[in-house]
């Protein structure tokens, strides 16, 4: 097992480019499963939980050419399904959260399909429950079988209905689309969610000949047809990452350019962390965060304490709760973090706190970051990545920090963040990996 080592408190300078969106990847890739002909994607992240997912999709058949430098070719023209009752199957599936999407587009091809539990951030409950109420909806029967923690779908035929999901789930609204677009008759999803992750899966489905209606709207409406073909796709820079990088420009008062952004898709990303203080630039569509000295959290209009919450897009993603968070530990001025989705995200505080940051956790779902405006430095320590993006909430606060910090469990972050430590060295960090590969 390898951590991570840093020696804190360096500015840092220079430029980073982002990779292609985690999210967005695990869904895109499902969807090569959908046609037989091949489909060509760029911009493929290279992390940990894309690569078992590339993994598993050979496993059950696809041909995967990889073509170098982020991109590769997929042909589903050879399925076998009979992968899905192996226990190599169970294990791997069971090893990320995006397998969960490997769901759809099976079942609308080959009509049965099995899950495992998923795997992915153990970040409090992660139900699945609007995938499969979706998928029931559109004809399948479904079993959750309790003792080998095994979910059984069956469908001869999918059939186009009206829908109103129980909330905008991500990878639950992706499921079902991809499961509708071969699916007899028209199918409407309302209270969709509309990431951009869906925006571009929608965008691709309609490209191999998918009829997708109000795509980057919570009304979808998909009219199913017979067959899809193949195409090309490019995945957006990852919006986590950039915000991440805000994040640690910000911390280590730094002078970062973060290239090609696509600033059109970060929806309000940059305005949250305008709100804390931070200065950034647009330059063409590149960000550019000066080095600042300080940073002041706003108020409210009123003059009350500003609140960063969590909602569903086009509200705050959820993903960067945890880099807000750090950040408004060297802030001047107070922060109530709220994170709403998820119940076990904000317990990595107490590491802050070993820091010497300023944060009273009020609840699992509340955090109040009282700033310390700079009067004090975060001090290194030894600590331990709980979850993806807690792990690199951490790695900021420990470059920030003067002294050496330790940063295990970072199988964590490189589920997430391609090559993170020579991308950070590039622009003078000091960060290595010990141990383990
Ligand atoms: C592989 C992948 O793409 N993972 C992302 C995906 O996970 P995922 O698709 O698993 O997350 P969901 O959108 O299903 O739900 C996330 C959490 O928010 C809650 N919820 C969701 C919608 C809603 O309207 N109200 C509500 O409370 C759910 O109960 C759950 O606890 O979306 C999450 C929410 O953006 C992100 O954190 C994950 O990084
Ligand atoms: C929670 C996340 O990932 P996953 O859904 O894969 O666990 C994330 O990307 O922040």
């Amino acid at each position: 097992m390898s951590i991570f080592k840093i020696r804190g408190g360096k500015k840092l300078k220079g430029e980073i480019t982002p990779q292609g969106a985690k999210n967005e990847a695990l869904q895109i890739l499902s969807a090569v499963l959908l046609s037989p002909e091949p489909i060509t994607i760029h911009n493929i992240p290279d992390i940990v939980d894309v690569n078992k997912l590339i993994e598993l999709i050979g496993d059950l058949g696809c041909k995967v050419e990889r073509l170098g430098n982020g991109s590769c070719r997929f042909t589903s023209n050879n399925i076998n399904t009979a992968f899905l009752e192996t226990d190599e199957y169970r294990k791997k599936a069971a090893a990320l959260r995006g397998s969960v999407m490997l769901l759809g587009p099976i079942l609308a091809r080959f009509g049965k399909a099995s899950l495992p539990k998923p795997g992915g951030d153990k970040i409090g409950r992660r139900r699945l429950d609007t995938h499969f109420l979706g998928f029931q909806k559109l004809g399948a029967k479904f079993n959750f079988d309790a003792s080998e923690h095994l979910f059984h779908i069956d469908a001869s035929e999918l059939r186009g209905c009206y829908m109103l999901l129980d909330e905008a789930s991500v990878t639950g609204t992706a499921n079902i689309v991809m499961a509708a677009v071969l699916a007899k008759g028209t199918t409407t999803i309302y209270n969709a969610a509309c990431e951009p992750y869906l925006q571009q899966l929608c965008l691709m489905l309609n490209r191999m000949g998918a009829k997708i209606g109000g795509v980057g709207s919570n009304l979808l409406t998909i009219e199913g047809v017979g067959k899809l073909g193949g195409t090309e796709h490019t995945m957006l820079p990852d919006m986590i990452e950039i915000g991440s990088f805000i994040g640690l420009a910000a911390m280590t008062q730094s002078e970062i350019t973060i290239k090609n952004c696509r600033i059109d898709m970060l929806g309000i990303i940059p305005d949250i962390f305008r709100r804390l203080g931070i200065k950034l630039e647009f330059r063409g569509d590149d960000i550019y965060i000066p080095s600042q000295e300080r940073y002041e959290i706003e108020t409210f209009i009123d003059g009350s304490i500003l609140t960063v919450a969590d909602s569903p897009w086009p509200g705050f993603t959820p993903d960067l709760i945890s880099i807000v968070l750090v950040v408004a530990t060297q802030a001047k001025g107070t922060v109530l973090i709220h994170q709403k989705m998820f119940e076990s995200r904000l317990f990595f505080v107490d590491k802050l706190i070993d820091m010497g940051a300023q944060i009273i956790l009020c609840d699992p779902h509340r955090a109040n970051v009282i700033g310390l405006d700079r009067k004090q430095a975060l001090k290194g320590i030894k600590m331990s990545s709980p979850d993806i993006r807690a792990g690199v909430a951490l790695l900021i606060a420990a470059l920030s920090a003067p002294g050496t910090s330790e940063i295990s469990n970072i199988e964590q972050i490189d589920r997430g963040y391609q090559n993170i430590e020579g991308r950070l060295r590039a622009i003078g960090a000091d960060i290595e990996r010990v141990g383990g590969n």
